[in-house]
């Protein structure tokens, strides 16, 4: 389906989305682990987390444009899923994805959105799964997959904007997933929460904090998730396995 690495719309159209993939799946993460769910994957990414396993969304973003219509069309074909998880990427980055929340709605089916949170927009979404970058994303020099560190400041810079995030939290259903290595990583993700409760006017419950182990093979799995299965445990937040990359490994469309 990729055929164009802009991420901006050509100038003939307007509206529609930069869809670098849509398939069928198990949702692999989350609250929703195990539900049989149609994946929106949209291009272009106002971060570069040096471990991104959508590379071709972030580091180097290709697609098809798709009309929204057209994307409905695409998810109503796979007659047998009754939820529809919007990825990317950086979903929130288009403006399109709005319209595109309420043609599902709609319709009935039940939206997930995995977001950054970084962006918030106004749209019916189910379950907002924010994925706030910890410092473990950085592209440093030494872990940019393009070995030129540009991105590193820019990355600092916006990965966690936390009125963002206090509007998230307060205006969606939600779950904040972290992606983990180490102990380090928890107690960022503990002062992370206490600022956050500081500033938002609704409160945040510690079941919808989720630790996700980093890694998009099965092979670098094998060597964080039994850490931060003990590391749930010990602080008592949720775990989640990202049942994806254990079934399939890091093969597309999957
Ligand atoms: C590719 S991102 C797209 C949505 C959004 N940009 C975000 O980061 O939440 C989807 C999910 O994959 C997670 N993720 C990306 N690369 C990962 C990796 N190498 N290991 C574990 N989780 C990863 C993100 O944290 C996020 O929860
Ligand atoms: N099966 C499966 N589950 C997922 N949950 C969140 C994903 C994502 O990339 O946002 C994802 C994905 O890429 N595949
Ligand atoms: S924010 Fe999400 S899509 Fe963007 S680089 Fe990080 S993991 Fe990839
Ligand atoms: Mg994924």
């Amino acid at each position: 389906m990729p055929v164009s690495s802009d991420v901006t719309r050509p100038d003939d159209g307007d509206g529609g989305l930069p869809v670098n993939e849509l398939f069928y799946s198990l949702q692999g993460e989350g609250s929703l682990g195990g539900v049989p769910s149609v994946f929106v994957r949209t291009s272009g990414c106002n971060l570069r987390c040096w471990f991104c396993d959508s590379y071709h969304t972030s580091w180097e973003p290709t697609h098809a444009w798709m009309d929204v219509a057209d994307v409905v069309d695409a998810v109503v074909d796979y007659d047998r899923a009754d939820h529809v998880v919007v990825t990317g990427g950086e979903p929130l980055l288009h403006e399109p994805v709005v319209d595109l929340l309420h043609e599902l709605g709609e319709r009935g089916y039940h939206t997930t959105v995995e977001t950054n949170g970084t962006i918030h927009r106004d749209a019916p979404i189910d379950l907002l799964s924010v994925s706030p970058k910890l410092a473990n994303s950085t592209p440093t020099p030494e872990r940019d997959p393009t070995g030129r560190g540009e991105w590193a400041d820019r990355h600092e810079r916006a990965r966690i904007d936390l009125e963002t995030l206090s509007e998230l939290v307060a205006d969606y259903d939600h779950q904040l997933k972290f992606v983990v290595t180490d102990e380090s990583d928890v107690d960022e993700v503990e002062a992370l929460l206490q600022r956050l409760r500081d500033v938002a006017w609704v409160p945040i419950h510690d079941e919808t904090v989720l630790l996700m182990p980093e890694g998009a093979t099965r092979e670098r799995l094998a060597e964080t998730r039994d850490r931060v299965a003990e590391l749930a445990m010990a602080h008592g937040y949720r775990y989640t396995p990202r049942l994806h990359v254990d079934l399939w490994n890091d093969a597309p469309e999957t």
